[in-house]
């Protein structure tokens, strides 16, 4: 389908309702929790210059005795290509960074303390090429390459822990590629970075021809806005990838992501949701936006002829609340930033409420699945005599 003949988004569809009727169908389709958050009209002019979309949520938060507020804004970005997938490297760059420094400057303006770009934000999605040239090139230090300098400087500037999920390049052990996200902290120092857990073997989701599973377990970053992970598109279809960023104290889990409608959109709403409500966190899914064309034909391995478009990156981003509560999704076409101001006490507040930790027999499953992993294990099955 082409691009100007794609579904805006649900919520569009929506808004053909009645007051009353979308009252009703809001509170039972994305819970009680958020309510929309009045955003600076410095913030507002500015996206509307920019052609950015900009929409702005808040779960209002809960007072307790002992316990001050935790407020933190989170600001998720998705975006198109700002080039074509075959711009010279350098060029594409260039261009994103300009999108950037839009995006963080808007984020800024609405006061946002914790920002994060979609999966693989500064190059085309082109693992379904399985071509190693040009892609490979976009791959880059997560210590000193050239996003991380240029982010480092916007982070200090703008007092915002930025995440960026990049192609990532180890040059020190052996030049090999990761896919992985980077926590600069609101100093501009580089907290430290999580490589993608789980790679896609589905579609034309071909990263395993680039980079292994990471090695980083199941970091919580520390910052001044709360304890923060980032579990990578993929791994949002493991349960237990979710468990451990829960287990390590996360407060508040990023999940940049880039994938296309015919595969997942009608998970998408459910896994980051599902997620926060399992775990007792906020959860952020960000999704990557537009119809990425490459310069040659490939295959999706299921007997269909070759092709040259991945399908269409539906964005889509929300935020979720441990109550399950979500917020409206931004479109499934613009490039655009969502803000999402929460109080992080709310994680205690829903855990003690729900009593899921509580619950959970870790240690049930712990001995159950060391069993499960053994080459000789039995399944559990009950049949009939
Ligand atoms: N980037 C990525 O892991 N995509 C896989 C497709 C999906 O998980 O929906």
């Amino acid at each position: 389908m082409s691009e100007s003949k794609q579904l805006h988004s649900i919520d569009e569809k929506l808004d053909k309702l009645s007051i009353n009727d979308q009252k009703d169908v809001y509170k039972i389709l994305n819970g009680v929790g958020f309510q929309s958050l009045a955003l600076p009209d410095t913030a507002k002019e500015y996206a509307k210059i920019n052609n950015l979309e900009l929409a702005g949520y808040e779960y209002p938060s809960k007072v307790e005795q002992l316990r001050s507020p935790r407020i933190v804004k989170i600001g998720a970005f998705q975006n198109k290509l700002p080039l074509k997938t075959d711009a010279p490297i350098a060029q594409m760059r260039d261009a994103l960074y300009k999108l950037a420094l839009e995006a963080i400057t808007m984020a800024s303006l609405a006061e946002v303390n914790v920002f994060c770009f979609q999966e693989a934000w500064t190059m085309p999605f082109a693992f379904c090429t399985r071509e190693k040239q040009p892609w490979c090139e976009y791959a880059e230090s997560a210590e000193n390459g050239p996003t991380i300098k240029f982010l480092q400087n916007l982070a200090k500037q703008h007092n915002m822990v930025i995440i960026s999920p990049i192609l990532e390049r180890d040059e020190t052990h052996g030049d090999l590629i990761w896919n992985t996200a980077v926590v600069i902290d609101n100093y501009g120092d580089i907290l430290g970075k999580h490589r993608k857990n789980h790679i896609p073997r589905v579609g034309d989701f071909n990263e395993s021809t680039y980079y292994f599973e990471g090695n980083t377990g199941h970091p919580v970053f520390q910052t001044e806005f709360g304890k923060i992970a980032i579990n990578i598109c993929y791994g949002r279809h493991h349960p237990l990838n979710w468990l451990m960023f829960g287990i390590n104290g996360a407060e508040i889990v990023f999940n940049p992501s880039a994938t296309v409608g015919e595969l997942s959109e009608p998970l998408w709403g459910i896994e980051a949701r599902n997620a926060a409500i399992a775990n007792g966190y906020f959860t952020v899914a960000i999704n990557r936006v537009g119809t990425e064309i490459f310069p040659n034909e490939f295959t999706s391995g299921n007997g269909k002829p070759a092709h040259k478009d991945f399908g269409h990156f539906y964005g889509s981003s929300y935020v979720a609340a441990p109550d399950g509560s979500r917020t409206v999704g931004l479109s499934r076409i613009n490039s655009g930033l969502l803000v999402v101001k929460v109080d992080l006490n709310t994680c205690r507040q829903i855990k003690d409420h729900w009593g899921f930790q509580m619950t959970q027999r870790l240690d049930m499953y712990a001995e159950a699945l060391q069993k499960a992993t053994n080459l000789n294990y039995e399944p559990q099955l009950i049949i009939k005599k």
